[in-house]
């Protein structure tokens, strides 16, 4: 499994040798040890690509505000900010590897359309203040409001340069940006969006003033790392907003520590997430194929282009990693050694702390960090996950892939469907605790039923402008008007429990023989060769009768135990084995 796109991206300068140690990211390092990269030859990841007259600023950027003990070393600092140099080249028309501003007057500008349709009243609205911060695409001042009822108010206004809008694509980067802050706001994790401006040099998104810095400059600036408590507090506030932008069918793409800002200073201040600039529209049922991200935090299967919202679990994952150990779980000197180390390398949770740390917080983040994103938690199950019960307040969101899942049940064959309610009677009580909660926030009427027009009435409740966007709303249309009977909770635990995320559980094989003995005694019924085959999806061209022989017991015909776990996974013609 080579990288889709090691041609792509380059590391010019940089030597290719990688650690296979996460680099601690808190306190001195430790003494080399076989294997780990010595002194590197070359000097730090440019963290931003900007005229160096910036990179003094007072801005409280992650770069300028790394503490001293880390600029001493010469490593890279934690998180570069680097975005996907090929995506950037191509975006913004950028030639140079190493460099996402754009050259004035580039040819490629001509006749490009930079009109946004926004306010031109930009500098009587507002009075631009010092700038508070900067990043690749922009940078950002403090502002105040000059008249109407906010009046006198501080606010942050990201300004991006149009120089910088260079191909039709960086332009539609930038609208959507837009579309996305506005259309979401209303979650109280989520930066409050205020207006949109423009004039001949610049967008202006003006929006809610967080001055408590960077989750990442607090990261550093903590001796020690973070206490799981503290870690807690964190992780809810994260999994909350993007539980909520997944519901309305937005994926951010860009989750890293420096796009979330505390309001203020305080120790139990609100965690803001921020940037859009990389953020899509995605329904349940799509993948999306670029590749976006900033590298240390991007999912394995973003680098293989088929993506959905599961990859901004993984980069949820990589910053609890952060959080509970103070190290990052994927590292290496070179963008292509770290993404070698997201696609094949294991994470390290054996060594310290995590000896010290509870099994519930290891669990958790492997269950983030998962490979297989079918595997992967989604950001409701996280916060359903046991390491946050208790933890005040979680308000557990209606989960999207539900919707996904039982449409899939509804649409699969009756054999099909008697084969998973026969594996949800094995679940235990722990593992039914996020199905039950989703079972009660879709409506159950009083005999304990919920009707398919619930799963339209309910997420309606929680819909935004995004929702619409996103069309999540068609797909919960198609759902709810499924023609199916109501829905008990033993059914409904049968048709949206995830048939990969139990076999990532130590207990999967039981699960399965016992599935498989329910379905044996009250499911399993003789099939045909040609039957299972079109059970299962498979073309004419796959030579059945080799391939599922095993799947069908000999002695009376009926599904064998291979068969059987096969029909749960609902498997399609890319999954069987070339024969
Ligand atoms: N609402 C805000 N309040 C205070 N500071 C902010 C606000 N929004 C952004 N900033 C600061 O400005 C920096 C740059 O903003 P932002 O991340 O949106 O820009 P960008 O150019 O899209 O960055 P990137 O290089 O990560 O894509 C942030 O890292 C943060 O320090
Ligand atoms: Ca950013
Ligand atoms: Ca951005």
């Amino acid at each position: 499994m080579g990288l889709c796109h090691g041609k792509q991206i380059q590391s010019p300068g940089f030597q290719e040798e990688e650690s296979p140690e996460p680099l601690p990211i808190n306190g001195d390092a430790p003494p080399p040890v076989a294997g780990t990269p010595k002194q590197p030859k070359f000097p730090f990841y440019s963290p931003s690509p900007l005229p160096s007259s910036y990179k003094n600023s007072p801005a409280n950027s992650s770069v300028t505000s790394t503490p001293l003990r880390f600029l001493k070393r010469p490593f890279p600092p934690p998180s570069p900010a680097k975005h996907i140099k090929a995506l950037l080249a191509r975006r913004h028309g950028s030639v140079k590897p190493n460099e996402a501003s754009i050259p004035e007057g580039c040819e490629a500008e001509l006749g490009l359309d930079k009109s946004f349709g926004f306010s031109k009243q930009f500098s009587s609205k507002y009075e631009l203040g010092e700038e508070v911060g900067r990043g690749h695409f922009g940078y950002t001042c403090s502002a105040k409001t000059k008249k109407g009822d906010m009046k006198g108010e501080e606010l942050a206004v990201k300004v991006i340069p149009k120089a910088k809008m260079t191909t039709a694509i960086a332009i539609e980067d930038v609208r959507r940006e837009v579309r996305i802050l506005s259309a979401l706001s209303g979650h109280k994790n989520l930066v409050h969006f205020y207006d949109a401006c423009e004039d001949e040099d610049n967008v202006y998104i003006v929006m809610e003033l967080c001055k408590g810095g960077e989750l990442l400059n607090r990261i550093l600036s903590r001796v020690e790392k973070y206490s799981e408590e503290d870690a807690k507090v964190v992780i809810v506030q994260i999994l909350s907003v993007v539980a909520f932008c997944h519901l309305q069918g937005v994926v951010h793409r860009d989750l890293k520590p420096e796009n979330f800002l505390f309001t203020s200073k305080d120790e139990n201040s609100d965690l803001k997430v921020i940037d859009f600039g990389l953020s899509d529209f995605v329904k349940p049922d799509e993948r999306l194929n670029d590749i976006v991200g900033s590298a240390y935090y991007v999912a394995p299967e973003v680098l293989h282009r088929s993506y959905g919202t599961e990859g901004d679990m993984w980069s949820i994952g990589v910053i609890a990693y952060i959080l509970l150990c103070g190290s990052r779980p994927f590292w290496a000197r070179t963008e292509s050694g770290i993404f070698r180390a997201v696609l094949k390398a294991e994470p390290n949770f054996e060594e310290a702390p995590w000896p010290t740390l509870s099994a519930q917080a290891k669990d958790f983040d492997q269950r983030l960090l998962n490979k297989d994103c079918r595997k992967r938690m989604t950001a409701a199950q996280a916060l359903s996950h046991p390491w946050l019960k208790n933890h005040h307040d979680i308000k557990i969101p209606i989960d999207i892939v539900i919707y996904k899942h039982v449409k899939a049940y509804i649409c699969s064959s009756s054999l099909r469907k008697a084969a998973l309610r026969a594996i949800a009677k094995t679940l235990t009580v722990p593992q039914l605790v996020y199905l039950r909660e989703q079972f009660e926030l879709l409506g159950p009427n009083k005999g304990g039923y919920i009707l398919m027009q619930n799963f339209k009435t309910v997420l309606m409740r929680y819909s935004t402008d995004a929702m619409k966007d996103s069309r999540v709303v068609d797909f919960a249309n198609i759902v709810s008007s499924l023609q199916y009977r109501k829905l008990d909770l033993e059914e409904f635990a049968a048709a949206a429990l995830s048939v990969y995320q139990l076999e990532s559980m130590d207990t999967w094989e039981q699960h399965a023989r016992r599935g498989f003995e329910l379905f044996d005694k009250e499911g399993n019924r003789p099939i045909m060769i040609e039957e299972l085959a079109s059970e299962l999806g498979l073309g004419p061209s796959v030579p059945v009768h080799v391939v599922l022989q095993d799947w069908i017991r000999h002695s009376d015909g009926k599904l064998s135990f291979l068969g059987f776990v096969k029909l749960l996974h609902g498997v399609s013609s890319r999954s069987i084995p070339k024969v």
